[in-house]
Protein backbone atom coordinates (compact mmCIF):
# COMPACT_ATOMS: atom_id res chain seq x y z
CA UNK A 1 0.00 0.00 0.00
CA UNK A 2 0.88 3.69 -0.38
CA UNK A 3 0.41 7.21 0.60
CA UNK A 4 -0.18 9.97 -2.07
CA UNK A 5 -1.06 13.81 -0.79
CA UNK A 6 -0.06 13.63 2.81
CA UNK A 7 -1.15 16.57 4.32
CA UNK A 8 -1.01 17.72 8.32
CA UNK A 9 -1.67 20.57 10.38
CA UNK A 10 -1.02 21.51 13.64
CA UNK A 11 1.42 18.14 14.50
CA UNK A 12 4.13 20.16 16.58
CA UNK A 13 6.57 22.22 14.14
CA UNK A 14 4.24 21.43 11.36
CA UNK A 15 1.91 23.80 11.27
CA UNK A 16 0.20 23.39 7.55
CA UNK A 17 2.02 21.08 4.86
CA UNK A 18 0.96 19.64 1.88
CA UNK A 19 3.09 16.43 0.48
CA UNK A 20 2.77 14.42 -2.55
CA UNK A 21 4.91 11.58 -2.23
CA UNK A 22 6.40 9.19 -4.63
CA UNK A 23 4.85 5.56 -3.98
CA UNK A 24 7.95 4.07 -3.78
CA UNK A 25 10.96 6.13 -1.89
CA UNK A 26 10.83 9.18 0.01
CA UNK A 27 13.44 11.39 1.88
CA UNK A 28 13.30 14.00 4.45
CA UNK A 29 16.58 15.67 5.33
CA UNK A 30 17.42 18.96 7.27
CA UNK A 31 19.05 20.07 10.44
CA UNK A 32 18.19 18.69 13.82
CA UNK A 33 15.15 19.87 15.04
CA UNK A 34 13.71 20.95 11.57
CA UNK A 35 10.68 18.62 11.17
CA UNK A 36 11.52 15.64 10.00
CA UNK A 37 10.68 12.81 12.40
CA UNK A 38 7.26 14.83 13.28
CA UNK A 39 6.34 14.28 9.44
CA UNK A 40 7.42 10.18 9.40
CA UNK A 41 5.23 10.27 13.02
CA UNK A 42 2.10 11.74 11.10
CA UNK A 43 2.01 8.90 9.12
CA UNK A 44 2.63 6.38 11.54
CA UNK A 45 -0.45 8.15 13.59
CA UNK A 46 -2.34 7.55 10.97
CA UNK A 47 -2.34 3.67 11.35
CA UNK A 48 -1.82 3.29 15.12
CA UNK A 49 -3.70 6.55 16.55
CA UNK A 50 -0.62 6.57 18.76
CA UNK A 51 3.00 8.16 18.28
CA UNK A 52 6.14 6.42 18.31
CA UNK A 53 7.70 8.43 20.72
CA UNK A 54 7.24 8.58 24.10
CA UNK A 55 5.36 11.34 25.93
CA UNK A 56 2.38 13.24 26.81
CA UNK A 57 -0.14 13.44 23.91
CA UNK A 58 -0.27 16.60 24.83
CA UNK A 59 2.77 17.66 23.49
CA UNK A 60 1.62 16.38 19.53
CA UNK A 61 -0.51 19.64 19.31
CA UNK A 62 1.45 22.45 17.97
CA UNK A 63 1.77 24.83 20.83
CA UNK A 64 -0.94 27.66 20.22
CA UNK A 65 -3.13 25.14 17.52
CA UNK A 66 -6.44 24.54 18.93
CA UNK A 67 -6.50 21.32 16.22
CA UNK A 68 -4.25 18.76 14.64
CA UNK A 69 -5.08 17.05 11.88
CA UNK A 70 -3.33 14.35 9.37
CA UNK A 71 -4.80 13.22 5.75
CA UNK A 72 -3.83 11.27 3.65
CA UNK A 73 -5.31 9.42 0.11
CA UNK A 74 -4.19 5.34 0.28
CA UNK A 75 -3.61 3.38 -2.46
CA UNK A 76 -4.10 -0.36 -2.15
CA UNK A 77 -2.32 -2.56 -4.79
CA UNK A 78 -5.49 -3.99 -5.78
CA UNK A 79 -6.64 -1.05 -7.03
CA UNK A 80 -8.98 0.45 -4.19
CA UNK A 81 -7.98 3.98 -2.28
CA UNK A 82 -9.24 5.71 0.21
CA UNK A 83 -8.77 8.97 2.14
CA UNK A 84 -7.98 8.42 5.56
CA UNK A 85 -7.62 10.78 8.46
CA UNK A 86 -6.83 11.23 11.60
CA UNK A 87 -7.72 14.44 14.38
CA UNK A 88 -7.53 15.59 17.57
CA UNK A 89 -8.93 18.56 19.71
CA UNK A 90 -7.37 17.56 22.88
CA UNK A 91 -8.96 15.07 24.15
CA UNK A 92 -10.22 12.55 21.94
CA UNK A 93 -9.23 10.86 18.58
CA UNK A 94 -11.27 11.23 15.51
CA UNK A 95 -10.73 8.90 12.72
CA UNK A 96 -12.59 9.46 8.97
CA UNK A 97 -12.60 7.30 6.49
CA UNK A 98 -13.84 8.50 3.23
CA UNK A 99 -15.27 11.67 4.90
CA UNK A 100 -17.18 9.65 7.60
CA UNK A 101 -16.35 9.26 11.58
CA UNK A 102 -15.28 5.17 11.86
CA UNK A 103 -13.84 3.96 15.16
CA UNK A 104 -9.90 4.27 15.45
CA UNK A 105 -9.50 0.48 14.67
CA UNK A 106 -10.74 0.30 11.02
CA UNK A 107 -8.91 3.16 10.33
CA UNK A 108 -5.50 1.00 11.77
CA UNK A 109 -6.81 -2.09 9.68
CA UNK A 110 -7.18 -0.21 6.70
CA UNK A 111 -3.65 1.65 7.00
CA UNK A 112 -0.61 -0.35 8.05
CA UNK A 113 2.94 1.29 8.85
CA UNK A 114 5.80 -0.07 10.33
CA UNK A 115 8.43 2.23 11.81
CA UNK A 116 12.16 1.64 12.55
CA UNK A 117 13.22 4.37 14.87
CA UNK A 118 16.22 5.42 17.37
CA UNK A 119 14.28 4.44 20.38
CA UNK A 120 13.36 0.57 18.50
CA UNK A 121 16.15 -1.02 20.19
CA UNK A 122 13.57 -0.76 23.55
CA UNK A 123 11.44 -3.80 21.28
CA UNK A 124 15.04 -5.86 22.13
CA UNK A 125 16.31 -4.15 25.15
CA UNK A 126 13.01 -2.80 26.91
CA UNK A 127 10.35 -3.34 28.83
CA UNK A 128 7.68 -6.50 27.68
CA UNK A 129 5.20 -4.08 27.28
CA UNK A 130 6.94 -3.22 23.81
CA UNK A 131 7.57 -7.08 22.43
CA UNK A 132 3.45 -7.43 23.58
CA UNK A 133 2.67 -4.60 21.45
CA UNK A 134 4.54 -5.71 18.58
CA UNK A 135 3.42 -8.94 18.74
CA UNK A 136 -0.08 -7.83 18.76
CA UNK A 137 -0.24 -5.41 16.14
CA UNK A 138 0.68 -8.47 13.78
CA UNK A 139 -2.12 -10.99 15.32
CA UNK A 140 -4.46 -8.09 14.74
CA UNK A 141 -3.52 -7.88 11.03
CA UNK A 142 -4.42 -11.13 10.54
CA UNK A 143 -7.00 -11.89 13.18
CA UNK A 144 -9.45 -9.07 13.15
CA UNK A 145 -11.41 -10.68 16.04
CA UNK A 146 -8.34 -10.86 18.37
CA UNK A 147 -8.90 -7.13 18.99
CA UNK A 148 -12.26 -7.84 20.62
CA UNK A 149 -10.81 -10.54 22.63
CA UNK A 150 -8.34 -8.30 23.64
CA UNK A 151 -10.73 -5.35 24.85
CA UNK A 152 -12.61 -7.66 27.00
CA UNK A 153 -9.59 -8.75 28.74
CA UNK A 154 -8.10 -5.39 29.25
CA UNK A 155 -11.77 -4.44 30.60
CA UNK A 156 -12.48 -7.66 33.00
CA UNK A 157 -8.63 -6.59 33.64
CA UNK A 158 -9.47 -3.27 35.12
CA UNK A 159 -12.48 -4.68 37.18
CA UNK A 160 -10.34 -7.10 39.06
CA UNK A 161 -7.62 -4.68 39.55
CA UNK A 162 -10.35 -1.51 41.19
CA UNK A 163 -11.52 -4.53 43.13
CA UNK A 164 -7.89 -5.60 44.87
CA UNK A 165 -7.78 -1.75 45.41
CA UNK A 166 -11.76 -1.73 46.64
CA UNK A 167 -12.64 -1.27 50.31
CA UNK A 168 -14.11 -5.10 50.33
CA UNK A 169 -11.28 -7.20 48.16
CA UNK A 170 -12.51 -10.33 50.00
CA UNK A 171 -15.81 -11.03 48.52
CA UNK A 172 -15.72 -14.02 46.44
CA UNK A 173 -18.78 -13.07 44.33
CA UNK A 174 -17.39 -9.75 43.61
CA UNK A 175 -14.22 -11.05 41.75
CA UNK A 176 -15.27 -14.52 39.90
CA UNK A 177 -17.26 -13.09 37.14
CA UNK A 178 -14.34 -11.29 36.04
CA UNK A 179 -11.68 -13.77 36.90
CA UNK A 180 -13.82 -15.95 34.65
CA UNK A 181 -14.10 -13.62 31.84
CA UNK A 182 -10.43 -12.71 32.02
CA UNK A 183 -9.29 -16.34 32.11
CA UNK A 184 -11.23 -17.21 29.21
CA UNK A 185 -10.23 -14.25 27.28
CA UNK A 186 -6.83 -14.48 28.24
CA UNK A 187 -6.81 -18.06 27.07
CA UNK A 188 -8.59 -16.90 23.42
CA UNK A 189 -5.64 -14.28 23.21
CA UNK A 190 -2.81 -16.91 24.14
CA UNK A 191 -3.77 -19.28 21.54
CA UNK A 192 -3.80 -16.43 18.70
CA UNK A 193 -0.94 -14.80 19.69
CA UNK A 194 0.60 -18.89 19.50
CA UNK A 195 -0.53 -19.27 15.78
CA UNK A 196 0.71 -15.94 15.13
CA UNK A 197 4.11 -16.86 16.37
CA UNK A 198 4.03 -20.17 15.11
CA UNK A 199 3.60 -17.91 11.15
CA UNK A 200 6.37 -15.21 12.25
CA UNK A 201 9.02 -17.53 13.40
CA UNK A 202 10.45 -18.65 10.29
CA UNK A 203 10.66 -15.55 8.63
CA UNK A 204 11.67 -13.60 11.79
CA UNK A 205 14.54 -16.14 12.75
CA UNK A 206 15.82 -15.97 8.66
CA UNK A 207 15.29 -11.89 8.66
CA UNK A 208 17.44 -11.59 12.04
CA UNK A 209 19.83 -14.50 11.00
CA UNK A 210 20.47 -12.06 7.66
CA UNK A 211 21.07 -8.79 9.34
CA UNK A 212 23.51 -10.72 12.03
CA UNK A 213 24.16 -13.86 11.34
CA UNK A 214 27.49 -13.98 13.58
CA UNK A 215 24.86 -14.13 16.44
CA UNK A 216 23.41 -17.53 15.39
CA UNK A 217 19.73 -16.84 16.12
CA UNK A 218 18.36 -19.93 17.28
CA UNK A 219 14.91 -19.17 18.43
CA UNK A 220 11.92 -17.29 19.40
CA UNK A 221 10.57 -18.05 22.60
CA UNK A 222 7.61 -17.23 24.11
CA UNK A 223 5.78 -16.73 27.25
CA UNK A 224 1.85 -16.19 28.07
CA UNK A 225 1.55 -14.87 31.72
CA UNK A 226 0.83 -17.62 33.59
CA UNK A 227 2.26 -21.28 34.11
CA UNK A 228 1.96 -23.50 31.00
CA UNK A 229 0.82 -26.55 32.84
CA UNK A 230 -2.28 -24.23 34.74
CA UNK A 231 -5.50 -22.87 34.80
CA UNK A 232 -5.52 -19.03 34.91
CA UNK A 233 -8.89 -19.06 36.29
CA UNK A 234 -8.15 -21.09 39.34
CA UNK A 235 -4.61 -19.24 39.48
CA UNK A 236 -6.25 -16.12 39.99
CA UNK A 237 -8.44 -17.39 42.61
CA UNK A 238 -5.63 -18.71 44.68
CA UNK A 239 -3.05 -15.92 44.00
CA UNK A 240 -5.38 -13.35 44.84
CA UNK A 241 -4.08 -12.51 48.30
CA UNK A 242 -0.84 -12.00 47.06
CA UNK A 243 -2.42 -9.81 43.94
CA UNK A 244 -4.13 -7.75 46.91
CA UNK A 245 -0.55 -7.08 48.00
CA UNK A 246 0.50 -5.90 45.08
CA UNK A 247 -2.76 -4.11 43.95
CA UNK A 248 -2.92 -5.43 40.51
CA UNK A 249 -3.24 -8.77 38.98
CA UNK A 250 0.07 -10.22 38.10
CA UNK A 251 -1.37 -13.24 36.39
CA UNK A 252 -2.57 -13.18 32.83
CA UNK A 253 -2.46 -12.15 29.34
CA UNK A 254 -0.59 -8.69 29.97
CA UNK A 255 2.25 -10.38 31.27
CA UNK A 256 3.08 -12.34 27.97
CA UNK A 257 6.41 -11.65 26.62
CA UNK A 258 9.01 -13.12 23.70
CA UNK A 259 12.40 -13.03 23.28
CA UNK A 260 15.04 -14.47 20.62
CA UNK A 261 17.55 -16.91 21.78
CA UNK A 262 20.83 -16.45 20.65
CA UNK A 263 23.64 -19.23 20.11
CA UNK A 264 26.18 -16.59 20.57
CA UNK A 265 24.83 -13.96 22.66
CA UNK A 266 23.04 -16.22 25.41
CA UNK A 267 21.96 -13.03 27.50
CA UNK A 268 19.91 -10.11 26.58
CA UNK A 269 23.26 -7.79 27.50
CA UNK A 270 25.57 -10.13 25.49
CA UNK A 271 23.83 -7.83 22.41
CA UNK A 272 25.42 -3.89 21.15
CA UNK A 273 23.12 -1.42 21.20
CA UNK A 274 23.73 -1.65 17.22
CA UNK A 275 23.03 -5.50 17.41
CA UNK A 276 19.87 -4.51 19.31
CA UNK A 277 18.75 -2.25 16.85
CA UNK A 278 19.67 -4.29 13.78
CA UNK A 279 17.71 -7.33 15.52
CA UNK A 280 14.77 -4.84 16.03
CA UNK A 281 14.77 -4.09 12.30
CA UNK A 282 15.09 -7.40 11.15
CA UNK A 283 11.71 -8.08 13.57
CA UNK A 284 10.25 -5.32 12.06
CA UNK A 285 10.87 -6.29 8.48
CA UNK A 286 9.61 -9.97 9.09
CA UNK A 287 6.49 -8.80 10.32
CA UNK A 288 5.95 -6.97 7.48
CA UNK A 289 6.58 -9.22 5.02
CA UNK A 290 4.05 -11.70 7.43
CA UNK A 291 1.38 -8.82 6.47
CA UNK A 292 2.58 -8.57 2.99
CA UNK A 293 1.96 -12.32 2.55
CA UNK A 294 -1.92 -12.23 4.14
CA UNK A 295 -2.74 -9.07 2.87
CA UNK A 296 -1.13 -9.21 -0.59
CA UNK A 297 1.00 -5.45 -0.41
CA UNK A 298 3.36 -4.30 2.05
CA UNK A 299 2.79 -2.13 4.73
CA UNK A 300 4.35 1.81 4.51
CA UNK A 301 7.78 1.67 6.30
CA UNK A 302 9.35 4.69 7.98
CA UNK A 303 13.06 4.48 8.42
CA UNK A 304 13.96 7.73 10.98
CA UNK A 305 17.23 8.51 11.07
CA UNK A 306 18.62 5.39 9.33
CA UNK A 307 22.61 6.62 8.56
CA UNK A 308 23.32 7.66 12.14
CA UNK A 309 21.24 4.14 13.15
CA UNK A 310 22.69 1.90 10.94
CA UNK A 311 26.50 1.27 9.22
CA UNK A 312 26.24 1.84 5.67
CA UNK A 313 26.47 -2.22 4.09
CA UNK A 314 22.98 -2.65 6.44
CA UNK A 315 21.66 0.79 5.34
CA UNK A 316 22.36 -0.40 2.06
CA UNK A 317 20.89 -3.89 2.13
CA UNK A 318 17.37 -2.74 4.00
CA UNK A 319 17.10 -0.45 1.53
CA UNK A 320 17.10 -2.51 -1.87
CA UNK A 321 15.48 -5.49 0.66
CA UNK A 322 12.41 -2.59 0.60
CA UNK A 323 13.12 -1.50 -3.11
CA UNK A 324 12.70 -5.02 -4.26
CA UNK A 325 9.00 -6.10 -2.56
CA UNK A 326 8.12 -2.47 -3.63
CA UNK A 327 7.72 -0.95 -0.42
CA UNK A 328 6.60 2.65 0.16
CA UNK A 329 9.60 3.94 2.11
CA UNK A 330 10.07 7.35 4.02
CA UNK A 331 13.46 7.81 5.42
CA UNK A 332 14.75 10.77 7.18
CA UNK A 333 18.66 12.09 7.81
CA UNK A 334 20.23 15.37 8.43
CA UNK A 335 21.90 14.75 5.17
CA UNK A 336 21.11 12.50 1.85
CA UNK A 337 22.60 9.19 2.96
CA UNK A 338 25.21 7.75 1.36
CA UNK A 339 23.85 4.20 0.89
CA UNK A 340 21.03 5.70 -0.85
CA UNK A 341 22.92 7.41 -3.75
CA UNK A 342 22.24 5.97 -7.65
CA UNK A 343 18.61 5.51 -6.39
CA UNK A 344 15.71 6.95 -7.84
CA UNK A 345 14.23 8.77 -4.77
CA UNK A 346 11.76 11.92 -4.09
CA UNK A 347 13.95 14.08 -1.54
CA UNK A 348 12.06 17.34 0.48
CA UNK A 349 14.56 19.71 2.44
CA UNK A 350 13.24 20.02 6.06
CA UNK A 351 13.08 23.10 7.88
CA UNK A 352 10.83 24.72 10.38
CA UNK A 353 8.33 23.12 9.75
CA UNK A 354 8.30 23.50 6.39
CA UNK A 355 8.74 21.23 2.99
CA UNK A 356 10.51 21.70 -0.02
CA UNK A 357 10.87 19.05 -2.80
CA UNK A 358 14.34 18.98 -3.62
CA UNK A 359 14.26 16.30 -6.40
N1 LIG B 1 3.97 20.85 20.46
C1 LIG B 1 4.93 21.46 19.73
N2 LIG B 1 4.66 22.66 19.17
C2 LIG B 1 5.59 23.29 18.43
N3 LIG B 1 6.82 22.78 18.18
C3 LIG B 1 7.12 21.60 18.73
C4 LIG B 1 6.19 20.88 19.53
N4 LIG B 1 6.77 19.72 19.93
C5 LIG B 1 8.00 19.72 19.39
N5 LIG B 1 8.21 20.84 18.67
C6 LIG B 1 9.40 21.23 17.89
O1 LIG B 1 9.27 20.51 16.68
C7 LIG B 1 10.52 20.08 16.26
C8 LIG B 1 10.39 18.56 16.18
O2 LIG B 1 11.24 18.20 15.32
P1 LIG B 1 11.50 16.70 14.88
O3 LIG B 1 11.77 15.84 16.04
O4 LIG B 1 10.49 16.32 13.92
O5 LIG B 1 12.87 17.10 14.20
P2 LIG B 1 13.91 16.29 13.37
O6 LIG B 1 14.13 17.08 12.13
O7 LIG B 1 13.54 14.88 13.24
O8 LIG B 1 15.14 16.47 14.34
P3 LIG B 1 16.37 15.52 14.72
O9 LIG B 1 17.24 15.47 13.51
O10 LIG B 1 16.98 16.36 15.82
O11 LIG B 1 15.82 14.23 15.17
C9 LIG B 1 11.55 20.52 17.26
O12 LIG B 1 12.16 21.71 16.82
C10 LIG B 1 10.71 20.76 18.50
O13 LIG B 1 11.22 21.76 19.34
Amino acid sequence: MRLEQLRVRGLRCLGDISVELDPALNVFTGANGAGKTSVLEAVFLLSHARSFRSGAKEALLQRGASQLAIFAELHHVDGRTGRVGLGRDGVRWEARLDGANVAIGQLVRECAVVCFEPGSHALIAGAAEERRRYLDWGVFHVEHEFLICWRRHQRALKQRNSLLRSATPTDDALFAPWEAELAQSALQIDQQRRAYLDLLRPKLLTSVGGLLPELGALELRYRRGWPEDQELGRQLREQRGRDLARGHTTLGAHRADWSIVFEHAPLREHLSRGQEKLTALACMLAQAELYAEHRGEWPIVCLDDLASELDRAHQAAVVAQLAAVQAQVLLTGTELPQALQGRPARVFHVEQGELTRLL
